[in-house]
C-alpha cells in the first residue's frame, strides 16, 4: 500500500491510498476516515461507502460532510474507487460504462473481465486488507448512492453474514430492469439474462427471508427516479419475502450529494446501532 495524502479532520485522519489488487490485476485506489478513537487497543467498526456513476473514492470524503458524526460515533469509513483503472484497462466513452461504472459485478465477458472484478474486490480483497492495515475490528456495514446503493444492497443481501446493517440513497433498486443496468450487465455479464440475477437486488430481496437492518432514503424530484432508480419494486420484493425495510420518500430532493449530506448523519446512526457492542 502506498499513502497517497494524510489529512486531519475532526480530530481523526482522511487518508488516501493505492495499492495493487490481485482481483483487480491492477493498481486501485480508495479513502479511509479514522476517527480519533482509533487504535490498535481499541479497534473501531467500519462503514464501507460505495459511490456511483462517475465518482472516485473522494466524491463522497468531500461532499457528503460525513466526519464530524463519524468522529462522534467512532465510526471508520472506507470509500473504494468505484471500477479498476489505468491505461491498460478497458474502457468506453460513455459516462455508465468502463472506467469509473464498475457496477459492483465480476465481470465474465471480454474485455472487462482481465480487470473489472468489483464483487469480489469489495466483498473479499479491500475488507481483508482494511483489516490488516488499520485499527479496525471485523464489525462492518455498508452503504451506498444510485449505482453505490445497488453495489451496497447486492453484496449486503449475498453476504450476509458479514455485514451487520446496510443503507443507501437512491440505489439502483432493479438494475436488470432499467437502461443503466442492462446496458451494463449486456456488457459486463453477457446476453443471458439469468447470470443477471444474482447482481439484482430485487430479486435478492424478493427470494430471501431473512436479512439485515436496511434504510433506504430517496428523493422525490430525483430526475432518475422512474427511469433508472425504481425503488417501488424492491418495496414490493420486501412484501414479497416478509422482509423488513425502511424506505422513505424525502419531499423536494434530488439525486445529489446536497440529498446526502442532508441524511448522511442519519444514516451513520441507523448503522451505529448495530456496529456497537
Ligand atoms: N450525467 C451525469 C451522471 C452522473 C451522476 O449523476 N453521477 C452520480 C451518481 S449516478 C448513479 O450512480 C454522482 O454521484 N455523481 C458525482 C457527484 O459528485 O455528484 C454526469 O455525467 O455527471
Amino acid at each position: 500500500m502506498e499513502m497517497v495524502s494524510e489529512t486531519k479532520v475532526w480530530d481523526g485522519l482522511h487518508q488516501q491510498f493505492t495499492h495493487s489488487s490481485s482481483r483487480c490485476q491492477c493498481d486501485m485506489r480508495f479513502a479511509v476516515f479514522l476517527p480519533p478513537q482509533a487504535s490498535q487497543n481499541n479497534r473501531v467498526p467500519v462503514v464501507y461507502w460505495l459511490s456511483g456513476l462517475t465518482c472516485t473514492d473522494e466524491n463522497f470524503m468531500q461532499k457528503a460532510g460525513a466526519f464530524r458524526t463519524a468522529a462522534e460515533l467512532g465510526i471508520a469509513i472506507v470509500a473504494p474507487d468505484t471500477s479498476p483503472r489505468g491505461e491498460s484497462v478497458a474502457d468506453d466513452e460513455s459516462y455508465d460504462l468502463g472506467q469509473g461504472a464498475g457496477f459492483y459485478v465480476n465481470a465474465t465477458q471480454a474485455p472487462w473481465s482481465q480487470h473489472f472484478q468489483m464483487y469480489d474486490y469489495i466483498t473479499h480483497e479491500l475488507p481483508a486488507l482494511i483489516e490488516a492495515n488499520f485499527p479496525v475490528s471485523n464489525r462492518k456495514s455498508l452503504a451506498g448512492h444510485s449505482m453505490g446503493g445497488h453495489g451496497a444492497l447486492v453484496i449486503g443481501l449475498s453476504n450476509m453474514s458479514q455485514y451487520q446493517s446496510i443503507s443507501a440513497f437512491s440505489p439502483i433498486s432493479n438494475p436488470t430492469q432499467c437502461p443503466w443496468g442492462k446496458k451494463a450487465f449486456t456488457a459486463y455479464l453477457g446476453a443471458n439474462q439469468s447470470e443477471w440475477q444474482e447482481y439484482d437486488a430485487s430479486h435478492l430481496l424478493a427470494n430471501c427471508h431473512l436479512a439485515p437492518p436496511i434504510l433506504i432514503d430517496q428523493g422525490d424530484r430525483d430526475t432518475f427516479l422512474k427511469e433508472q432508480l425504481k425503488p417501488e419494486t424492491l418495496q414490493s420484493a420486501a412484501t414479497k419475502s416478509g422482509v423488513n425495510i425502511t424506505l422513505r420518500m424525502q419531499p423536494g430532493y434530488d439525486h445529489s450529494y446536497y440529498f446526502i449530506q442532508t441524511f448522511i448523519d442519519e444514516h451513520l446512526r441507523f448503522h451505529y446501532q448495530y456496529l456497537r457492542q
